[in-house]
């Protein structure tokens, strides 16, 4: 009897072991059976891998996580949600039934569109540039989680964005020899994003637009909008409340170890309104709105993730995200960041980077082109970030900001009372379309910086750059023909040249006859880039002297560069003149 309970106790180990892996075995073959119903739970966090901290906001939005984002704050909250599940497994196999089933999420923005091919659902992204990339598993093809993400335009080889050859190609075929491209952060580097709100309380999408249209990838299960019952909106009756979601994450902590800053970021979320003011008889559901989401994620709460949160009041029908009126809701005013060795504020309608670590690379490289002591024009400013960091770093005798959106300044303020003092530099910001009247800006400008959106250079940018950078003398006489900048009455013209903004008004001496050697150009744009490139050098006005890319958005198509161009110089262009007519004969 002694012996039999003695093998009683032996066995019942080993046995309690073996049963767990048959019930472990039999949920594993059953998985698939509920994988229409996890959908929700997975896709989400596939379109938000790369979303560094903004997911965040969303899981507080959503009782969905994202089990890929490995930030202490994100997996507090996913170990409190049931998600991690489905995309635990990294059975591939089970991909195709995932996307092959059109139902849940991606299923409410098909509906909208069914005529569209199932392979443009794998190209999802906000039109402007919002795009949204999976992380790559170990094995290769799927993500983490073992689908396939519908944000990415390329799955394999985060590192090498299939345009980089060409681009590669490109650049030595104008014979640059020292090409470089930076590969950044893979994964987790997002620290922007634009969120459209559609669909109906019970049933609200948000997410990004897929490419070409308005139909919203969604990203499930949104516990703020259901429970508070808010009105998404509808664009075609231009009826509903929440518009969209801006959020802009800040890793500018200096009590933390800068390798824990990106990881333990803080959101500024911007709440995109449908009506006029705070004073609209739906204003109460937005204090609703704000208040549950700084319950949740603001400093007294477990996770304190939001830094503050911002009303925009936005009632036209078209297209244009943002309205004129903002409004500071709760948490601190100031978004600080640091650009480029400078503190920087951003204010939501201020542009701002999608990938912080990438730009600042790429702000290193830049820096590098621009001799000490030098005067830049930073033309498409936005709030004149790369300006000051040269202020700073290169000792520049004045630097001249262009913007064309007005609510810049402000951010352009808040950072130049940062800079350090006695600088010696001139930096002033300016309110204007840089494509009116551009020579003016160029004159009196050493080096002179472009980063124009998306669609590259205006047409008269062009011109101007092309007949400064004949010779000196000739640019000289181009300059009283082109501009006649001593005439000019036009008061619009005039308020424009008028600095918005100005810090420290030493004057300068002698800059009026300098003109652009060295043309730096920023580029997010590939297409448009190239087109340019080709216009400025048909010119033979400027030479392409070097090249960098970077990988500002990991698992996309895009590709940001770096291009130096340096302004022929007179004998040069003899030379070349003399070359052409050798060989002619
Ligand atoms: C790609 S962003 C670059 C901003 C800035 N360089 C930065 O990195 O923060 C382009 C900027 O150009 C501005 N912009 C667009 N069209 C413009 C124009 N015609 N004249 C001046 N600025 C313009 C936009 O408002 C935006 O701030």
């Amino acid at each position: 009897m002694h012996t039999q309970h003695t093998v009683h106790h032996l066995l019942l180990p080993p046995l309690a072991v073996v049963l767990v892996v048959v019930a472990c075995r039999l949920f594993l073959l059953l998985l698939p059976a509920c994988l229409p119903a996890c959908l929700p739970a997975c896709v989400a966090p596939c379109l938000l891998r790369h979303l560094r901290v903004p997911c965040v906001v969303l899981v507080l939005l959503s009782p969905t996580g994202c089990p890929d984002c490995s930030s202490s704050a994100i997996s507090d909250i996913c170990a409190a949600g049931a998600s991690s599940l489905p995309c635990s497994s990294s059975s591939s196999s089970s991909s195709s039934s995932v996307w092959s089933s059109s139902s849940s999420s991606f299923g409410v923005a098909c509906r909208r569109r069914p005529r569209r091919a199932w392979s443009r659902w794998r190209r999802l992204w906000l039109r402007g540039g919002w795009r949204w990339r999976a992380r790559r598993s170990a094995s290769g093809g799927a993500t983490a989680c073992g689908r396939r993400c519908s944000g990415c335009t390329h799955e394999v080889d985060l590192d090498k964005p299939p345009v980089l050859q060409e681009v590669e190609n490109f650049f030595k075929g104008h014979g640059v020899g020292d090409f470089t491209f930076s590969r950044g952060r893979l994964r987790e580097w997002r620290c922007r994003a634009k969120l459209a709100i559609r669909g109906t309380p019970e049933n609200p999408l948000i997410g990004l637009y897929q490419e070409g249209t308005h139909a919203v990838a969604d990203i499930p299960e949104c516990r703020a909008i259901s429970e508070l019952n808010i009105e998404p909106f509808d664009e075609d009756a231009s009826t509903g409340e929440l518009r969209y979601v801006q959020m802009a994450v800040t890793t500018y902590n200096t009590s933390i170890p800068v390798a824990k800053r990106y990881e333990q970021g803080r959101v500024q979320v911007s709440l995109v309104w449908n009506s006029r003011d705070e004073r609209s008889k739906n204003a109460e559901k937005l204090s609703l709105l704000s208040e549950f989401l700084w319950r949740n994620g603001g400093p007294r709460s477990n996770v304190h993730l939001i830094h503050s949160i911002w009303a925009n009041f936005q009632t036209s029908t078209s297209n244009i995200i943002f309205g004129h009126k903002w409004r500071h809701l709760i948490g601190e005013n100031d978004l600080w960041e640091r650009y480029g060795g400078v503190d920087i504020s951003l204010d939501p309608y201020s542009f701002g980077q999608a990938n912080t670590l990438s730009f600042n690379a790429l702000l290193h490289t830049l820096n590098k082109y621009v001799p000490r002591g030098s005067t830049v024009v930073d033309l498409y400013s936005g709030a004149g970030v790369i300006g000051l960091s040269l202020a700073a770093s290169k000792k520049c005798r004045s630097v001249k900001c262009v913007e064309i959106n007005k609510l810049s300044k402000m951010s352009f303020e808040k950072s130049a009372s940062r800079l350090p003092p006695n600088l010696g530099c001139t930096i002033t910001w300016h309110n204007t379309d840089a494509s009116v009247e551009p020579v003016h800006w160029l004159e009196g400008s050493s080096v002179v910086i472009v980063d124009p959106p998306r669609k590259g250079l205006h047409p008269s940018v062009i011109c101007a750059l092309q007949k400064v950078a004949l010779s000196e003398r000739k640019a000289y006489k181009a300059k009283s023909t082109l501009t006649k900048v001593k005439d000019e009455k036009r008061p619009w013209i005039l308020r424009a040249r008028e600095a918005a903004v100005q810090v420290d008004s030493t004057p300068l001496e002698g800059s009026s006859e300098t003109w652009p050697e060295t043309l730096i150009y920023i580029s997010c744009g590939w297409d448009s880039f190239k087109k340019d490139c080709k216009s400025l050098m048909s010119s033979k006005a400027w030479h392409l002297q070097n090249a960098h890319a970077f990988n500002f958005f990991p698992g996309t198509d895009s590709i940001e560069v770096l291009a130096i161009f340096k302004r022929e110089s007179e004998a040069v262009q003899k030379k070349r003149k003399k070359a052409k007519k050798k060989k002619a004969k």
